[in-house]
């Protein structure tokens, strides 16, 4: 349902963030996009939606290529891909209800959402999504009174308002502890199977990809250089993804430190045996 061919990125700076990508997701698929910092994971979820021009490449949602548009017909297909952040990007002194229904800017005519008059249909619809995600309580409330896994709830639901067809999802849990973490890649994960929606999440945790999503890609220097299976990750493929380490130890207490619980660190090992938290 999306196929990237030979996408490429080179910024007028020179670097070279994209080499001849080449992926296909189907419908209802959640890969994960792994990789160090600098490997092209950002630059590769905004290709796909053209805040970044790719330079070289094609670009197919369903029967649209969207390397070739432009204008209105850019905006309109902008419209079918909900995009998620990691800082949220909600509109401090507006409400819950009212940075939802932003999501539907891009339908609404300017004047209308300038005065914030939002058809019934979208008001309901925000109402149920609101509730899906865990938030009927704080619809009233300013998005600056939430915490950061309210808020990033919000902004789910304010990408699902679009009724898009793919998520582009930066780096959801990069603000978030690890329990809200989960809560908020369980929500996403459920919410695509409930959909049949397709996401791109792109993760700096290792643990949280291999537990939530349904395909893994690894991207190092601008190429992709794993696509499997979460259970495929191995430590050889996670060197060949970040570079040599020792991935399966966990930090030992030095030996004058009491011998307190160690601070969770995921392993493969652990994973394995359903030991991540
Ligand atoms: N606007 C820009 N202008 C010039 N170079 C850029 C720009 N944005 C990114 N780059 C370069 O492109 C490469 C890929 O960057 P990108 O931000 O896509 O990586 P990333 O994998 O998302 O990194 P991180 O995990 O740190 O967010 C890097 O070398 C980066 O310096």
């Amino acid at each position: 349902m999306l196929t990237l061919r030979g996408v490429t990125k080179r910024y007028p700076t020179g670097d070279r963030a994209l080499t001849d990508i080449q992926l296909t997701l189907p419908k209802g698929q959640v890969m994960a996009l792994i990789g160090p910092s600098g490997a092209g994971k950002s630059t590769l979820i905004r290709c796909v939606n053209r805040l970044v021009e790719p330079t070289q490449g094609s670009i197919r949602l369903e029967d649209t290529e969207i390397t070739r548009l432009s204008g209105n017909a850019l905006r309109q297909a902008r419209r079918s891909m909900g995009m998620i952040f990691q800082e949220y990007a909600l509109v401090d002194r507006l409400s819950v209800m009212e940075n939802v229904l932003s999501g539907r800017l891009g339908y609404v005519g300017f004047w209308r959402s300038f005065l914030r008059r939002y058809p019934e249909d979208a008001v309901a619809e925000a109402f149920r999504l609101l509730e899906r995600v865990g938030l009927p309580h704080a619809i009233d409330k300013r998005a600056d009174a939430l915490s950061g896994g309210q808020r990033q709830r919000v902004g789910i639901a304010r990408a699902l308002l679009q009724s898009p067809k793919l998520l582009l999802v930066d780096e959801p849990t990069a603000s978030l502890d690890p329990k809200t973490s989960r809560q908020i890649m369980r929500l996403i994960r459920e919410l695509c199977a409930e959909r049949d929606l397709a996401a791109i999440i792109n993760i700096h945790d290792v643990a949280l990809a291999q537990q939530f999503a349904d395909r893994i890609v690894g991207l190092r220097a601008g190429e992709i250089v794993f696509d499997g299976l979460p259970s495929e990750l191995t430590s050889e493929i996670l060197t060949t993804i970040y570079g040599e380490e020792d991935w399966d130890t966990t930090p030992e207490p030095m030996d004058d430190e009491p011998a307190a619980a160690p601070p969770y660190v995921p392993t493969l090992q652990g994973l394995a045996a359903g030991g991540a938290r």
